[in-house]
């Protein structure tokens, strides 16, 4: 029998200002993992999060990690873990979420003060986290309350654990999760993350895939200071030109990775994946509106899905310590480090993925004839994950999205990396599944990042929803 969720949902509508509310207060936050400076708002963030919970009731425990891996002088950020409920005779449903962000500033272009929830014409919820990934933590709190307002008993146990470095690779987090997967995690009948984005904006997917992520620096330093180009152009050699060489040498303009070994980890196409493509709802349309402009590297859906689903990406972010100011400053930098990453797939492998790019690296360096000094090295990594989306878990997300939605959801693979996906899964050993909230055009990452009031509010019933179907579902 459906569940009764009536009460529920037009308690979340009459919650929705409160629930936006909430959302403001946690934007309001900076809670930048990359920057040291912001290392206090990203301990701020946790709290808030631990002080809400145990306002709904949870028992919550903040977990700390100890200091930052090559940042001694850093404490990592703790870990919320939280339970609600302990009834043995539920389900349990462990869930994941993260409360920091990626770095935002007014000048990178926004229309808005990222870290000032605004709320346009069109409902759009702009600020830097409003789907990456507070909206979606916040939906789980929200649809615990609904609950206890609407007198409505919360069909299962929740564990939660929401951390606050995913966006630097989750550093820290894989330890715990291995300790606690038989002890804090060991009632979990299932997972299930809200942390990725609909392939579209008008269809919801259920997730049963990611991308990898291996992340590269490449450091170039000669000179001891930073010179006079005046001075010392033409008598020294220099760094970024080194570094820019070398980086070009990376990828090609239609992303064709150079790298020799990476290519041919990738697992060939099986003739059902084939067919698969033509079944989803995707349009090269709507994905031209995501990326701002029509410089797609294919024109057909299958190859571009194929693109960001099943083949590796290597992406280039940035160079630390060049000159990136307005103006026209005249310094040779001394040393300078180029930030690149490769989305890896199955069945590439972390390590030899590592000694591939080392060995390129280093070759493309050394026919430069340089007499600088150059160092490669992985800043971080996560592996893929690919799961199998015939369990009870999926079923049961995949009837709640058709009663708040109205329509069935597309089965869906990710082109970005949640590090700590594949840790759940084996620590816990129960099937994982990616629920996301918001959708293609949220611009996570970017500058004026939203989520739609739409999005946010329904996404709540879709959690709560969730909870409701996988407390009833016959075991897959
Ligand atoms: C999909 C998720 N919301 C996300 O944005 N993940 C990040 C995580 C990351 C950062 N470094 C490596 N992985 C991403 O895909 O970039
Ligand atoms: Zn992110
Ligand atoms: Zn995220």
């Amino acid at each position: 029998m459906a569940p009764q969720l009536d009460g529920f949902f037009s308690q979340v509508d009459s919650l929705s200002d409160h629930f936006i509310e909430r959302l403001r207060k946690a934007v309001a936050i900076p809670s930048i993992s990359a920057e040291e400076a912001r290392r206090p708002d990203v301990v701020r963030m946790g709290n808030f999060l631990a002080d809400e919970l145990k306002a709904l009731g949870a028992e919550v425990e903040l977990r700390e990690l100890g200091k930052q891996p090559h940042k001694e002088h850093l404490d990592l950020p703790p870990v919320v873990l939280a339970r609600y409920g302990n009834d043995k005779s539920k389900r349990t449903i462990l869930v994941y979420g993260h409360y920091d962000v990626q770095p935002a500033d007014l000048s990178d272009g926004w229309n808005t003060k990222p870290f000032e929830l605004t709320i346009d014409e069109k409902d759009r919820m702009l600020g830097r986290g409003s789907t990456d990934d507070k909206g979606p933590v916040l939906g789980w709190l929200n649809a615990i309350e609904a609950h206890q307002k609407a007198g409505v008993d919360f069909p299962v146990n929740l564990l939660m654990c929401f951390e606050g470095m995913e966006e630097y690779g989750s550093e820290g987090l894989e330890d715990l999760i291995n300790a606690e997967g038989k002890k804090y995690f060991a009632d979990a009948d299932a997972v299930c993350i809200s942390d990725n984005y609909w392939l579209g904006t008008e269809k919801p997917c259920l997730t049963y895939g990611l991308r990898g992520c291996n992340y590269y620096s490449i450091e170039v330093s000669g000179p001891g200071a930073d010179l006079h180009s005046g001075v010392f152009g033409g008598t020294a050699q220099e760094p970024m030109t080194d570094l820019v060489r070398t980086m070009a040498t990376l990828v090609d303009t239609n992303g064709k990775i150079q790298i020799p070994g990476i290519m041919e980890q990738v697992a060939p196409i099986t003739a059902d994946e084939e067919t698969l493509y033509d079944e989803i709802s995707f349009e090269m349309e709507t994905l031209h509106e995501a990326l701002g402009s029509k410089t797609t590297i294919f024109e057909d859906k299958k190859l571009t899905l194929m693109g960001r689903w099943r083949y590796p990406s290597l992406s280039i972010h940035g160079v630390e310590g060049g000159f990136s100011a307005p103006g026209a400053k005249t310094v040779i930098p001394a040393k300078v480090i180029g930030k690149f990453s490769i989305r890896t797939v199955p069945d590439m492998d972390i390590d030899k993925t590592n000694e591939c790019v080392y060995k390129y690296v280093n070759e493309q360096f050394a026919k430069l004839g340089s007499k600088n000094t150059m160092k490669v090295f992985a800043q971080h990594t996560g592996k893929w994950w690919v799961a199998s989306p015939s369990h009870w878990n999926f079923n049961a997300a995949s009837k709640a999205v058709e009663r708040v939605w109205n329509v069935k959801p597309d089965f869906t693979r990710e082109g970005g990396s949640i590090p700590i996906t594949i840790t759940f899964e084996e620590a816990t050993g129960k099937n994982v599944l990616l629920l996301p909230m918001g959708s293609s055009t949220d611009g996570a990452h970017s500058i004026n990042e939203k989520l739609d009031k739409r999005n946010y509010i329904e996404g709540i019933k879709l959690l709560g929803a969730y909870l409701h179907y996988a407390a009833e579902e016959p075991t897959s």
